[in-house]
């Protein structure tokens, strides 16, 4: 399969190197330097016993994935239309894009960008920590799930049938908003508590003051979820099992700040907030989340 990986950072180069060993794989950086560094060094993946180097083709010109059967969308959320917009008149018709983002709003913002394109959301529980430009430590076996789209070739199930003999376990669903909603509510339970108090996952869900927090704004997010038609069971459960499932992570949302990054909350936060307000559901915990992430964002 032709793939184009869309961002080069952490999960990019992690998709991009697995499926490297098996298909004809393109990345697209936003920065002609890392192209070149890619081009000429390769993907460093730095694991305890030492590094190695993958080889694939890198580009910071969106002209560089023409002809693209599927792309993986691998920026941060607050980055899909930039990415996708110069792409329009570029990928074929028949190109299947799919994400592994965080975040409820890839559809929509994809669809905006590439309007005649095949849309497929994902989310992945894959871990990845960037380690300078080119080089990532891969952290912890994830398994990720792509919408369902067989309408044309490649179908969603052929990409994550790709992922999966490539060693990044992948299926497709019919429904993703469940996938994407469960997601959602932890990071909206461990991101903004863990980013403010500069604490790890595993203490966010254990810490005599922050584990109320979190445990409520998981709550805050399952009735939003509930009012949008979908169950979630036990958020609180789902929080503490990656939490322990990850408990030494700083979350990514600490990561930005500490690096001065902007961070996505907007995707987080924000993203249930505006949902939350169009259904006239109180979730005064995730507003006042936001609006303090926001602010130590200026900061
Ligand atoms: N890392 C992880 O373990 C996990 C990450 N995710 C999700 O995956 C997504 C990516 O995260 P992660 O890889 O960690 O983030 P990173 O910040 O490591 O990587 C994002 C990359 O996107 C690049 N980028 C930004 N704008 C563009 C553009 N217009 N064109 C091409 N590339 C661009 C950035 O380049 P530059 O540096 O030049 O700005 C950066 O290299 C996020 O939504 C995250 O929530 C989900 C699960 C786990
Ligand atoms: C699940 C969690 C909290 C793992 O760190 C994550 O997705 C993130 O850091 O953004």
């Amino acid at each position: 399969m032709k793939i184009g990986i869309v961002g080069g950072g952490a999960i990019g180069l992690t998709f991009a190197a697995a499926l490297a060993r098996a298909h004809d794989v393109v990345v697209l950086v936003r920065r002609p330097e890392l192209a070149a560094l890619l081009a000429r060094d390769g993907i460093a993946l730095v694991r305890d016993d030492g590094v190695e180097i993958v080889r694939c083709f890198a580009a910071s010109d969106p002209a560089a994935l023409g002809g693209r059967d599927a792309l993986i969308v691998a920026v941060k959320a607050y980055a899909t239309s930039a990415a996708l917009a110069p792409l329009a008149g570029i990928l074929p018709p028949h190109a299947l894009v799919a994400s592994v983002q965080n975040g409820i709003d890839f559809a929509a913002d994809a669809r905006a960008a590439l309007p005649h394109a095949r849309i497929a959301a994902g989310s992945t529980t894959q871990g990845a920590i960037g380690m300078g430009p080119g080089r990532v430590r891969p952290a912890g076996a994830g398994t990720t799930v792509f919408a369902r789209d067989d309408a044309a070739a490649p179908s969603s199930d052929a990409l994550a049938g790709a992922c999966t003999a490539c060693g990044l376990p992948a299926t497709a669903v019919d429904d993703i908003r469940p996938v994407l909603w469960r997601k959602l509510a932890i990071n909206a339970a461990l991101n903004p508590l863990g980013a403010l108090a500069r604490r790890s996952n595993g203490e966010v869900a254990s810490d005599p003051d922050l584990a109320p927090l979190a445990r409520r704004a998981a709550e805050e997010a399952a009735a939003v979820a509930a009012a949008e038609g979908i169950v979630l069971d036990d958020p609180w459960a789902a929080v503490e099992a990656a939490a322990r499932a990850t408990a030494a992570n700083r979350n990514s949302m600490l990561q930005d700040l500490d690096a001065g990054r902007p961070t996505e909350i907007d995707a987080i936060a924000g993203a249930l907030v505006r949902c939350a307000h169009a259904r006239a559901i109180p979730v005064p915990l995730t507003e006042t989340l936001l609006h303090l992430v926001r602010a130590r964002e200026r900061a």
